[in-house]
């Protein structure tokens, strides 16, 4: 019986295994589906938590964009149930758990790792935007690494259809891009902005506007207040894609087919 052809899930199918972690609204195991041995990550969320925030309606369009994705690049959303008090979603597993767990570990990736996931998620972001969903809010804690190592992008828990523009905030202020923090209409745009954040973050080990305080965050955020710090060797070629990504006007950044395209990937990222 494969996860996802089954109608009804109930608690008593699965057994609970180690802690994964703490996200919004409750908590993450390891788990098995007891017929088939499958391991799955179940996430906990309390009823009474969603009422406290109004997020039923999050969750649900969550369940529904979640379900409807299927790429090597994106966090499966397997199925759902709940019982009195818990709602239950049955997610694909990352044996490697958090990639921002990774990069605080060892600093900053090396240009060959940081191309391969910039690589991957421009491919996931690609196929999401094929299906007009905006994730909104991509950042190392929502990208995970499965048993090979291969980037998966998980909670889509901000994630948006994108046929209307957006006016919604939401996410870390690292990584919005301008028209989010001046709370303009926004389209998939962002997630190309965001995309050069996190090339950033991979080669340095932080975000290009991170600051004291969350308004000079912003204010460098407006400034595009970019710099490539010394510390140790990026190559020019890297620098290219992430200035032809932190790009104000948001028409003019690079799109993923272009990333997909660019000499640094080319040259640096792992056959998919
Ligand atoms: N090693 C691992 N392998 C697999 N998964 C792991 N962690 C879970 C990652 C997630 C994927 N999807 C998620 N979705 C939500 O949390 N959604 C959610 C929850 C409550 C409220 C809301 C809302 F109401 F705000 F929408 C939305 S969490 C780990 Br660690």
């Amino acid at each position: 019986m494969a996860i996802e052809e089954k109608e009804e899930w109930k608690r008593e199918d699965f057994e609970i295994g180690k802690f994964l972690g703490e996200g919004k609204f409750g908590k993450v195991y390891l788990a098995r589906e007891i017929q088939s041995g499958y391991p799955v990550a179940l996430k906990v969320i309390f009823k009474e938590k969603l009422d406290k925030y109004q997020f039923w309606e999050h969750l649900r369009r969550e369940i529904v964009i979640q379900s409807s994705l299927q790429h090597p690049n994106v966090l499966r959303l397997f199925a759902w149930f709940h019982d009195e008090e818990r709602i239950f979603l049955v997610l694909e597993y990352a044996a490697k758990g958090e990639l921002y767990k990774l990069l605080r570990s060892v600093g900053h990736f090396t240009e060959q790792r940081a191309a391969t996931y910039v690589a991957s998620l421009a491919r996931a972001l690609a196929y999401c935007h094929e299906k007009h969903v905006i994730h909104r809010d991509i950042k190392p804690e929502n990208l995970l690494l499965d048993l090979d190592g291969r980037l998966k992008i998980a909670d889509f828990g901000w994630a948006v259809q994108s046929n209307a523009k957006r006016h919604t905030m939401c996410g870390t202020i690292d990584y919005l891009a301008p028209e989010m923090v001046e709370k303009k209409a926004h389209d998939h745009g962002v997630d190309n902005w965001t995309l050069g954040i996190l090339c950033y973050e991979f080669l340095y080990g932080m975000p290009p506007f991170e600051a004291a305080d969350q308004y000079d965050t912003l204010r460098r955020i407006m400034k595009v207040d970019l710099h490539f710090p010394s510390t140790h060797y990026v190559s020019s070629e890297a620098k290219d894609l992430i200035c032809k990504l932190l790009v104000k006007e948001s028409s003019k950044r690079l799109s993923l087919k272009q990333i997909l395209r660019h000499p640094w990937i080319m040259n640096n990222a792992e056959p998919s």
